[in-house]
């Protein structure tokens, strides 16, 4: 669903600076960590389904949902509007519940997960506060858990770096293009460290130029920090291009419609999308939209 920069937005991006306890100097990083280890599971989601209970009636957002996310691993989400791909994010991020199944984050429940900051969360949006600069934005999470000063402020070089900011750290929000807030907002998202990015539909309201940069950009920062990224969109090149999986989903009710091996390996420059393994894996994930959506049903 698309949710524009609101309240709520930046009320989520505050929750989801609660944690459970403040850890303090070594503490830190295996509390962050957990005890978890490369090639490992770190999402687990068995037979999952959710409801929404709405004044026309219940709307069932995701139905039977399995899905198996080893750590390291790139996977995106892809599909037609309203097939739950930002429900299903929302529901790893501890932002929604389900009505019935299992979910485990990190060998955690989500509420569990999302208080041990396993997972960093960039919206459609940048969702940055207008009244901070770009530093304080990314300096959010750290003030709460009480970073000291020393390490917040490395911390803020270190990320404003990695997403080739640095020297726009006292800027407003406003004062950057689209695509730079992005770069904050996910350098605020990476500025403590999590397991995990959640990432919904990050560069979807960008043009495609901006877009294919921010793309060669991640994927650069996903082999550089080995992150487990989860990652919305609606653009199949997109997918293709970053994913190690593609998640296929389908309509009424939401579901998996098919799970995609995208085995192009870490070196992927953009004129890799006119090659013939790109192509094929791009033809497969059409295909796989094309066959779990009844374009019947749309206009009903
Ligand atoms: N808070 C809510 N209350 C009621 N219904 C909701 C709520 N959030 C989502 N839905 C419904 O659940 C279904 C899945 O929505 P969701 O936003 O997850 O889809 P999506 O695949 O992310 O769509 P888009 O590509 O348009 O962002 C839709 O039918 C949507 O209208």
């Amino acid at each position: 669903m698309n949710r524009p920069q609101s309240d709520a937005q930046l009320r989520e991006a505050i929750m989801m600076t609660e944690y459970q306890s403040a850890p303090t100097g070594a503490q830190k990083s295996s509390h962050i960590h957990g005890a978890s280890q490369a090639g490992e599971c770190v999402i687990d989601i068995k037979k999952l389904s959710l409801v929404f209970e709405t004044n026309d009636g219940p709307v069932q957002a995701l139905s039977d949902i399995n899905l198996h996310v080893n750590r390291g691993e790139f996977v995106s989400f892809i599909g037609p509007s309203g097939c739950g791909k930002t429900t299903l994010m929302r529901v790893v991020a501890d932002l929604e519940k389900p009505s019935s199944g299992t979910i485990t984050v990190n060998g955690m429940t989500p509420e569990q997960a999302r208080l041990k900051r396993s997972y960093g969360y960039v919206f459609q949006a940048a969702a940055l506060f207008p009244w901070r600069t770009i530093e304080d934005n990314i300096a959010l999470p750290l003030e709460v858990m009480k970073f000291s000063s020393t390490d917040k402020k490395e911390r803020i070089r270190k990320n404003l770096d990695l997403v080739n900011l640095s020297g726009f750290g006292k800027k407003y929000p406003w004062q950057l293009s689209g695509g730079m807030q992005q770069r904050a907002s996910i350098a605020r998202a990476l500025s403590f460290d999590p397991d995990m990015l959640l990432m919904d539909e990050p560069f979807g309201a960008l043009d495609e130029i901006v877009r294919d940069h921010l793309n060669e950009q991640l994927l650069k920062l996903w082999a550089a920090t080995k992150k487990t990224v989860i990652f919305v969109t609606h653009s199949i090149p997109e997918a293709v291009f970053l994913s190690t999986k593609i998640v296929v989903m389908s309509p009424r009710p939401g579901r998996i419609h098919e799970i995609i091996d995208c085995d192009l390996g870490p070196d992927r420059p953009l004129e890799i999308r006119e090659s013939e393994a790109f192509l094929k894996i791009a033809h497969q994930v059409r295909e796989g939209l094309r066959l779990g959506h009844s374009y019947d049903e749309v206009h009903s």
